[in-house]
């Protein structure tokens, strides 16, 4: 759990971040939206010390980290910045490998340890271990960059607008990366974005920021439903704020499930349980249909969706 408390941070006569109070529960996902300086990466850099606070207290798992050795601190908790900070004369393997290789680990337990990390991340260890930055894509970069900071299994995540860099496929792709490896290790995540979209996406809660101060501090459905203040509902989005309610809600909640499992030809781009009743809705409505059949993640088919029932309760 990391606490902040009634923490400030001045540079000369600007407030970065004004008497801020937030908890982030161990294991969830907590994402600072916010536009451009309002506080969101001097936050995230106060928790592993990068930058002091200049008043109040931060705490991880209850211990003031101003009593914490700062170099120790930092072993615990992942960081993964926009453009990754990979060392441009290391190869891949190398710069995963750089926390164990400080906290002393034994060569064959880095060794597997890089070799489980890229193939979490989806990189094949035979054909990028031995390339050097430069010889990768942003996205692949990207996911080294998030390889490294896992690397020795620390509690914490910090991530400063991590996909900021990307295009809009890569950055959809690793976020969808990013839940399914949450689901696996569920780390305490502090997650900086400007993007509402991917705060929604990402975030078991979304906190607000607008001039170093939290406006709002919530789930993604109830900052949707009930923001708070104008500037919320602005960010949020006033007039797309349905489309963005079935984005969050996933197609087992408005099915008519079968009785039994069925065996059909699920074929490509099939909907599944998972995906989201606005997928499932966008797709009726392409092909003009009335109802969709839902799939489970073994491929048999478990119910149906119809369109009717979305436009009814589907945000
Ligand atoms: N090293 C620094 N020296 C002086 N002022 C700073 C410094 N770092 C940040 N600031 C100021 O503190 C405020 C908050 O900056 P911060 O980088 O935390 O915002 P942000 O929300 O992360 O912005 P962005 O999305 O643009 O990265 C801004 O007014 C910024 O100009």
């Amino acid at each position: 759990m990391i606490e902040l408390k009634n923490v400030t941070r001045r540079f000369g006569n600007t407030v970065a971040v004004d008497n801020l109070n937030l908890t982030i529960e161990t294991g969830e996902v907590c994402v600072l939206v916010g536009s451009s300086g309002c506080g969101k990466s001097t936050t995230l850099r106060m928790i592993n010390r990068l930058l002091p606070h200049s008043a109040g207290e931060i705490l991880v798992d209850g211990e003031d980290v101003n009593a914490m050795n700062a170099e120790q601190l930092r072993l615990n908790m992942g960081y993964v910045i926009q453009g990754t900070g990979l060392f441009p004369h290391w190869t891949v393997a190398r710069n995963i490998a750089m926390v164990p290789h400080l906290l002393k680990w034994p060569k064959e337990r880095i060794d597997a340890r890089v070799e489980e990390l890229m193939t979490l991340l989806d990189l094949d260890p035979a054909t990028h271990a031995s390339k050097y930055p430069q010889q990768l894509s942003g996205g692949q970069a990207q996911r080294v960059g998030v390889a490294r900071a896992l690397a020795a299994d620390p509690n914490i995540l910090l991530m400063d607008e991590p996909f900021g860099a990307l295009d809009a496929i890569t950055r959809d792709n690793l976020q969808m990366e990013m839940l399914r490896i949450q689901r696996q290790v569920r780390k305490t995540t502090v997650f900086v974005t400007h993007d509402i979209d991917e705060a929604l996406k990402l975030a078991t809660r979304i906190a607000v920021m607008d001039q170093g101060r939290i406006i709002q501090h919530d789930t993604p459905e109830n900052i949707l439903r009930h923001p708070a203040s104008d500037f919320v509902e602005n960010l949020v989005g006033k007039q797309d704020r349905g489309l963005k309610l079935m984005s969050l809600r996933p197609v087992r909640d408005l099915m008519s499930a079968h009785a039994e499992p069925r065996q059909s030809e699920a074929g490509e781009g099939a909907i599944t349980e998972g995906d989201s009743v606005r997928l499932a809705l966008s797709v009726m409505l392409w092909k003009d249909l009335g109802e969709i059949a839902v799939f489970n993640a073994r491929g048999q088919e478990t119910g149906v969706i119809t369109r009717e029932r979305i436009i009814q309760e589907g945000a």
